[in-house]
C-alpha cells in the first residue's frame, strides 16, 4: 500500500527531449502542491536548476551543500545512476525528514543518466517506508528520432536525411534510447509541432518495439505547458514502479553482468563549461552553428551576458536547433559572465574555447 507515502516523479530522456521544459511547466501549473525538485546534470555547471529556481515554490529552509534557495535540490557533475549511494539517498534523507512539508517530489536525471539504477535505489528500506515512485516518464525528443537519430530501427528514413547524420546507428546512444525506454511508465513524445507528416507513425513503431502495449504514449508539443488538467495528470500516476523495476532487463545490467567496469553508455560521452565575459549574441549563435556542424555536440546550454541587456539570455542548442531567450534580470550580486555546458563526444576544447571566444566583446578599461 502506498498510502501517506510521497510519491516522486522521475522524468528522464535524453539530453534535449524535453526535460527541464516539462519540470518548468509542473511548477508553474500544478498549484496547490508542495514539491520538492531534485535535478542532475552530467555537466560541471548545472544550468538546469538555474533555469527551474524560478519556477520553484520558495522554501524556507536554509540552503545547505546541495539545496539551493529554492527547495531544489542540485546533484550535479556526475550521472545520478552512477552516484545514487553518494548523492541521492543523502537529499532523499534530508526530504524524508521533513515529509510533512512535502507533497510530491520531481527528479530530472541526467539526459545520459539510466533510471534504472535510481529507481531501485526506492527500494531501499529508508525510502521505500517513505516514498514510491508514482511514475517514470521518460521523454523522447520526436523530430530526433523519427530523423533516424539515437536508433537504427526506425524504419525507412530517407537518405538524405541520413546522410549527414552522424549520431544514426551509434551505440551508445541506442542503449540509452533502449534503457530509458524500457523502464518507462508514460511515454512522452516532444516537439510534435516539429514532425513531418508520417514521421508520428516512425516513433509509434519505434516505441512500440521498445515498450510493453500497457505503457501510453503521448504526443505533445508547447501547448501542454497551459494545460494544468493533463500537467496534474502526469503527477498522479500510481504506477509504483520501484516494485517492478528489478524485472527490467537493460543494457546496463549486461555490462555489468559481463564483468565491465562501471561501463555506462555515458562513459562515451563528454562535457565542458565554456565561460566567458559579455558576448556579442549573433556572433555566439552563429559560432554555435558552426561548431555543431564540425563536432560531435549533442547539446549546448547556458547563459549569456549581451551588453547594455539588463537580462540573462538563455541559449540552447540541440542538434543545428538553436533557441535564445531572456528568462531573468542580471542579479546586483552576481557577475555577468556567458556560462555554457557542450555536452558531446570526442569534444576539442581549446577548438570549441576559441571559436566561442569569438563572440567575446573586449572589456574596455
Ligand atoms: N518546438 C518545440 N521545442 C521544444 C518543445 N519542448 C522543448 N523544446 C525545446 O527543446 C530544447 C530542449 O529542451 P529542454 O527542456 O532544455 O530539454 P532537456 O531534456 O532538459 O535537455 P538537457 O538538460 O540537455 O538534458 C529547448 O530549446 C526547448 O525550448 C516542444 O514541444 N516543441
Amino acid at each position: 500500500m502506498n498510502l501517506n507515502k510521497i510519491p516522486a516523479t522521475v522524468v528522464t530522456g535524453f539530453l534535449g527531449s524535453g526535460k527541464t521544459t516539462l519540470l518548468a511547466s509542473l511548477l508553474r501549473q500544478v498549484t496547490g502542491k508542495r514539491i520538492a525538485v531534485i535535478v542532475n546534470e552530467f555537466g560541471e555547471q548545472d544550468i538546469d536548476s538555474s533555469l527551474l529556481r524560478g519556477c520553484a515554490l520558495s522554501c524556507e529552509e536554509d540552503a545547505t551543500a546541495v539545496e539551493t534557495e529554492s527547495g531544489i535540490f542540485e546533484l550535479a557533475n556526475g550521472c545520478i545512476c552512477c552516484t545514487v549511494e553518494e548523492e541521492f539517498l543523502p537529499v532523499m534523507k534530508k526530504l524524508m525528514a521533513r515529509r510533512d512539508d512535502i507533497d510530491h517530489i520531481l527528479i530530472e536525471t541526467s539526459g545520459l543518466a539510466l533510471p534504472k539504477p535510481l529507481v531501485q535505489a526506492f527500494n531501499w528500506p529508508e525510502v521505500r517506508q517513505h516514498c514510491t515512485v508514482d511514475a517514470i516518464i521518460t521523454l523522447i525528443d520526436g523530430p530526433a528520432v523519427a530523423a533516424g537519430r539515437y536508433a537504427s530501427d526506425v524504419g525507412k528514413v530517407e537518405a538524405q536525411r541520413l546522410a549527414d547524420d552522424s549520431l544514426d546507428h551509434d551505440p551508445s546512444l541506442r542503449e540509452l534510447l533502449d534503457d530509458q525506454l524500457s523502464a518507462a511508465d508514460l511515454v512522452l513524445v516532444s516537439k510534435t509541432d516539429l514532425l513531418e507528416p508520417g514521421d508520428r507513425k516512425r516513433v509509434e513503431e519505434l516505441v512500440a518495439q521498445r515498450v510493453p502495449a500497457s505503457v501510453k504514449t503521448l504526443f505533445i508539443d508547447q501547448s501542454l505547458a497551459s494545460d494544468s488538467a493533463q500537467l496534474e495528470a502526469l503527477m498522479g500516476i500510481g504506477a509504483a514502479s520501484e516494485e517492478g523495476i528489478d524485472r527490467i532487463d537493460n543494457h546496463h545490467d549486461r555490462h555489468h553482468a559481463e564483468g565491465a567496469h562501471h561501463d555506462h553508455a555515458h562513459d562515451h560521452f563528454d562535457s565542458c563549461v565554456i565561460r566567458l565575459g559579455e558576448v556579442d549574441g549573433d556572433l555566439l549563435a552563429d559560432s554555435l552553428q558552426q561548431l555543431v556542424k564540425t563536432q560531435e555536440i549533442y547539446r549546448a546550454k547556458g547563459f549569456a551576458a549581451i551588453p547594455g541587456k539588463p537580462m540573462r539570455r538563455v541559449i540552447q542548442a540541440v542538434g543545428e536547433r538553436q533557441e535564445g531567450y531572456f528568462d531573468r534580470l542580471w542579479r546586483a550580486d552576481e557577475e555577468r559572465l556567458t556560462q555554457l555546458v557542450i555536452i558531446g563526444r570526442a569534444l576539442d576544447k581549446q577548438a570549441l574555447h576559441a571559436a566561442l571566444a569569438s563572440a567575446e566583446i573586449e572589456a574596455t578599461a
